[in-house]
This record gives C-alpha cells, structure tokens and sequence, in this order.
C-alpha cells in the first residue's frame, strides 16, 4: 500500500530540472521529522517547509498497487505531449520510505523518467532516472552519488564543504525558507555570496514559491 500525502502537475522549481513540466507525487510520512509542530524543535530535520502528514492533499490517496498509483499519476500527464519525455519526481515527505522498484518500472513501461528528492539517509531502490540528495544536519547519509547534491543553506551543521567531494554531477545552495521575509532574504545572501566563493555550488532559488505555483 502507498501513502500519498498529494500528486499535481507542475513544474519543477528547483535543481538542475528547473523549469521542466513534471508530475509531483508526494508521498507521506518521513524518518526525520513526524510533521508535527509540537514535535519540530526536537525532529532530525528541523527546518522543513511541507505538510506531509496523511492523504488528504490534492489527489492523495491510498493506493493498493504499483499499477494503480501509476495510473493515477499519468493521468495527471497532459494528454497530446508526444514531444516531451513524461517526467514524474517522488518526494515527500521521505519518498524512499515507499518507492520501490516495482512502480518505477511500471512508470518506465508507460514512458516517463523518474526522479527522486530525498534527504539521503535511506539507501534506493534500482532504475532511478535522476537522484537528488538534500542532506539533513548531522544525520549520516546512506547515498554518497547521485545526479544533483542539494544543499538547504545554511545548516550549523551540515556545511557544503562536507559534501563538496561526494560523486555528484550537480551541486546546489538552496536558501533557507525561513519567516519573517527578512530572514529569508538574508539565506539568499549568504547562498549567493557562498557560490559567488565556491563556484563548484549553483544557487537554487525555489522557482515555484516565486512565481507563486505549486
Ligand atoms: C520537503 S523535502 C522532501 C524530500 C526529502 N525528504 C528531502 O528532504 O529531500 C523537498 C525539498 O525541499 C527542501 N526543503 C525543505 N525545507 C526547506 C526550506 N525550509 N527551505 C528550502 N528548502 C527546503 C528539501 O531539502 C528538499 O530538497
Ligand atoms: N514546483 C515544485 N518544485 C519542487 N521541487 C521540489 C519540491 C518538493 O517539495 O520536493 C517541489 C514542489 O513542491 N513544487
Ligand atoms: S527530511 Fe525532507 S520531508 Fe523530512 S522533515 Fe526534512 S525536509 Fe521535510
Ligand atoms: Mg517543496
């Protein structure tokens, strides 16, 4: 059984894919934190910016099968698109708590390229198309390669130089999402400058929360 949190069509806002029309699954639950607030201040991950709590979100669900949750997906896909490879990224959440090898290679059977945002801690299962590790804190990573490393910046304890020599194709600095807008504006500095620096690091600005989509 599978647990989505919400699935929608979108494009992506972040990485190295940003700006590419994909369908977002969001699985629920997650190893670092319970989604609750009470529980933030003492989670593994401390900083997240999403409810992933339950099945309740847009197209969410519970599905029985791999088959039935890629049919779900697909019909979220724009019909008529022939010229566009489908892309579908799994996120959460900890998709990896879920994904399995099964529904990959049933999205492979209807066409699509499948991506994965996870915090890296748990190890994948096979026929990932594009791996994006966001690491968390202090906690260990059990994925050292990958497409893309993108980094939340920044983290007391989780500075990019940690990273800077993992087998990845694609480094990002993604500022901090944090209230007041003050705040905010002040990760966007320290991200720029950082890369500006370190120009093995891209900055990532979240695209969608920008331009005001999902
Ligand atoms: C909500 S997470 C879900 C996937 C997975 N659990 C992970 O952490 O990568 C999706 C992406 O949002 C990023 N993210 C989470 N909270 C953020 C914040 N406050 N500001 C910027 N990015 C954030 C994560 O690092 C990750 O790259
Ligand atoms: N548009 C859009 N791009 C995204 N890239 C990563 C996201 C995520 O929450 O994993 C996300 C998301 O929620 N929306
Ligand atoms: S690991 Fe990802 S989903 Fe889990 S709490 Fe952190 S940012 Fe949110
Ligand atoms: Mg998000």
């Amino acid at each position: 059984m599978y647990h989505v949190k919400e699935a929608f069509y979108t494009l992506q806002g972040e990485g190295a894919q940003a700006g590419r029309a994909s369908v977002f699954c969001r699985f629920s639950g997650c190893n670092l934190w319970s989604g609750r607030e009470a529980d933030r201040a003492q989670a593994k991950c401390t900083f997240c910016d999403t409810d992933f709590i339950g099945t309740d979100g847009i197209n969410g669900g519970r599905f029985t099968s791999a088959a039935e949750l890629a049919a779900h997906i697909h019909a979220l896909w724009p019909q008529g698109a022939e010229k566009a490879v489908p892309y579908v990224v799994f996120t959460g959440g900890e998709p990896l708590l879920q994904l399995d090898s099964h529904l990959i290679a049933t999205l492979h059977d209807l066409g699509y390229e499948v991506a994965v945002e996870t915090n890296g801690t748990l190890l994948p299962p096979p026929g990932i198309d594009w791996l994006c590790v966001s690491p968390k804190g202090r906690n260990p990573l059990a994925i050292t390669r990958g497409n893309e490393l993108k980094l939340v910046y920044p983290q007391v304890d989780a500075p990019p130089e940690q990273f800077a020599d993992l087998a990845f194709d694609h480094f990002f600095l993604q500022p901090m999402d944090v209230s007041p807008l003050a705040l905010q504006t002040d990760t966007i500095v320290q991200a720029t400058d950082y890369c500006m620096a370190n120009p093995q690091w891209r900055l990532s600005l979240q695209m969608h929360k920008i331009a005001g989509f999902n």
